[in-house]
């Protein structure tokens, strides 16, 4: 690997900031007391989740809440698989054109050790240390293809190993980077969320710990001097959310993409969608035309028109498992709600809880206030439960995330925040509030259980509609029986009475909490005008700080990713005929 001359300086657009812009940690934090990566200034997330766990106690014994076992079954039969089609995976014209066939590279598919793959002893070292003995399929093809600097496009299964299929021939690059050179971040890994980028930045500073590969994370809602501190260092490796990297782009003095000569997209189908189009062009514009690209996913668009924007170089595809795959060994099961019964997904969700998905269980909802609702209702039951959604702090999600994977707590009440990427060992249920806006989302989700040739299980709460299109497309894509759960109506009444006797106490603790929220909001504007008063020269002796985005375009941006949900989920039932057809 060389140094590569850069042919774009990076441009600083006029500040277009928005008043409702300033980041607080800018404006009134004076002093620059060094902080942990993992866990942002001036919040104490895990005394505040402590609190809530005793007064949810409190409240079960005094109203004598928690639900004791009871002794129906619940049956299980296998679904109606009758009509299943076969996919189909047809080539597009012009699609052979724009992807190199791959012939020719050599690429040796019988490998069955890492030291096969030629790597140096340190990484070999830093994989045996994470317990990774044999490469799994998509290493095996992608690392040598990745170590001859071609472009990828790779897809594989949910937890099948992607991450370490482009870490480690990143770091085996690295390894051999000329050392008579400035320092200079050379790999630029960006992923979606905040939680992914601190995953992927863990593994890949464990698989580089016998390394001289230094690696940094740039991720939004961690604190932005500490960050600024390491990437003035000039880390080989910066793994970074969009938001925070453009952040830093524009007001880290110094910090610059110049010298990037791999850019990896993680889940790079999210990263195409419409609510990243405007930063990752961003990005893109501030890297070295002259990279490698690297775009990965479970679910990898091959829509060439989409891929055309990351300016790729006759990428090599890498698809180890269709883009509509599921884990081998997960078990999809479904509950049907019919229309007249739709309160009943409360009670049967607390049923599945008690009795069936007891431990180790993400529960996926559609919105924010639900997750946060039920993990109300789940703690009011005498459930252990953390939430992990948009709603909270970075502190608070990065502790009910730990709590979680500690095995403090049975039970993560998620928005699709959770949905991707996310690597939490031994997760054994999946359970779905509600269908999920399309089958891409549907994959992920299910995705978090049965990893790394592990078993799971995924219960899904299905309508009527558009639920029963993706059903459908469920059942087809499935190469295992699909089950239906059937909830005796027992079970239904005795878990429908428990949650009516919640009601009260939910609606009280929710009144509670709207009023500390107004309560903490006044408080906060209260300190935010003293500060602007005490330290008001020093506040306009700083640089200002321009800004990507105002608070009107992100939110364009995000109606618009929304709207594109909502046009595939449409797409869904389209798709359907016009695969009929062309069978
Ligand atoms: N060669 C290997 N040997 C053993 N375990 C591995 C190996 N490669 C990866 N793993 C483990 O497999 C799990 C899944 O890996 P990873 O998170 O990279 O999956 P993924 O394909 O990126 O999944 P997703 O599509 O959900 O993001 C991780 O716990 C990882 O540590």
């Amino acid at each position: 690997m060389g140094l590569k001359e850069n042919d774009q300086s990076p441009s600083h657009k006029e500040n277009d900031i928005d008043e409702h812009e300033f980041d607080d940690s800018f404006c009134f934090a004076p002093d620059d007391t060094p902080v942990s990566v993992l866990v942002p200034t001036n919040d104490n997330a895990g005394n505040k989740f402590d609190a809530l766990e005793e007064k949810l106690a409190e409240i079960r014994t005094a109203q004598g809440l928690a639900l004791s076992e009871d002794s129906c079954d619940e049956e299980s039969s296998e679904g109606d698989v009758s009509g299943v089609e076969e996919t189909l995976d047809f080539e597009g014209e012009g699609k052979a054109e724009y992807f190199d066939s791959g012939e020719g590279l050599g690429v040796e598919e019988n490998i069955s050790t890492f030291s096969e793959l030629n790597l140096s002893r340190s990484l070999l070292k830093g994989l045996a240390s994470l317990r990774f003995d044999r490469p799994t399929p998509i290493q095996k093809v992608a690392i040598p293809v990745a170590l001859m600097g071609k472009d990828i496009c790779g897809g594989a299964v949910t937890g099948s190993g992607k991450t370490a299929a482009f870490l480690i021939p990143i770091i085996e690059r690295l390894i051999h980077r000329p050392k008579n050179v400035p320092a200079a971040t050379r790999v630029l890994v960006i992923l979606p969320t905040r939680e992914l980028a601190v995953q992927c930045h863990e593994v890949a500073v464990k698989m580089a710990q016998f390394t001289d590969v230094r690696c940094c994370l740039a991720a939004g809602g961690l604190p932005m001097r500490a960050q600024d501190a390491d990437l003035r260092c000039r880390p080989e490796i910066v793994v970074a959310t969009p938001g925070r990297l453009i952040d830093h782009l524009r007001n880290s003095a110094s910090f610059t993409l110049e010298s990037v000569e791999i850019l990896v997209l993680d889940e790079a189908d999210r990263m195409l969608e419409d609510g990243f189009k405007d930063e990752l062009d961003e990005i893109i514009k501030h890297t070295p035309k002259q990279r490698q690209t690297i775009l990965f996913s479970a679910t990898m668009t091959e829509n060439v028109d989409e891929l055309i924007r990351l300016s790729l170089r006759r990428p090599v595809r890498l698809f180890v498992d269709s883009n509509t795959a599921i884990a081998r060994k997960l078990l999809q099961e479904f509950v049907r709600i019919r229309e007249e019964r739709e309160t009943d997904r409360v009670p049967i969700l607390l049923a599945l809880c008690h009795r069936t998905c007891t431990e180790r269980c993400i529960i996926f909802f559609p919105t924010k206030e639900l997750a946060h609702r039920y993990r109300l209702i789940l703690g009011l039951a005498g459930l252990k439960c953390a939430e992990l959604h948009g709603g909270l702090t970075q502190a608070e999600r990065l502790d009910s995330l730990e709590r979680f994977k500690l095995g403090k707590v049975d039970f993560l009440t998620a928005t699709d925040v959770a949905a991707r990427g996310l690597d939490i060992q031994g997760v054994k249920f999946v359970l779905n509030y509600s269908m999920p806006a399309n089958y891409k989302l549907y994959l992920h989700r299910v995705g978090r259980t049965a990893r790394a040739g592990l078993e799971g299980c995924s219960i899904t709460l299905v309508g009527e509609g558009a639920d029963r299109k993706l059903l459908k497309m469920v059942i087809k894509n499935s190469t295992v029986p699909v089950k239906h759960r059937l909830i005796p109506p027992s079970v239904i009444e005795q878990h429908s009475v428990s949650s009516q006797n919640m009601q009260s106490a939910l609606n009280g603790l929710l009144a509670e909490e709207r009023e500390q929220k107004l309560l903490d909001r006044t408080e906060k504007e209260l300190t935010r005008a003293e500060n602007i008063m005490h330290h008001k020269k020093e506040i306009h002796s700083r640089p200002k700080k321009t800004w990507f985005q105002t608070s009107r375009q992100r939110m364009d941006s995000k109606k618009r990713d929304i709207q594109s949900l909502g046009d595939d989920r449409q797409r869904t039932g389209k798709n359907e005929s016009v695969k009929k057809r062309r069978n």
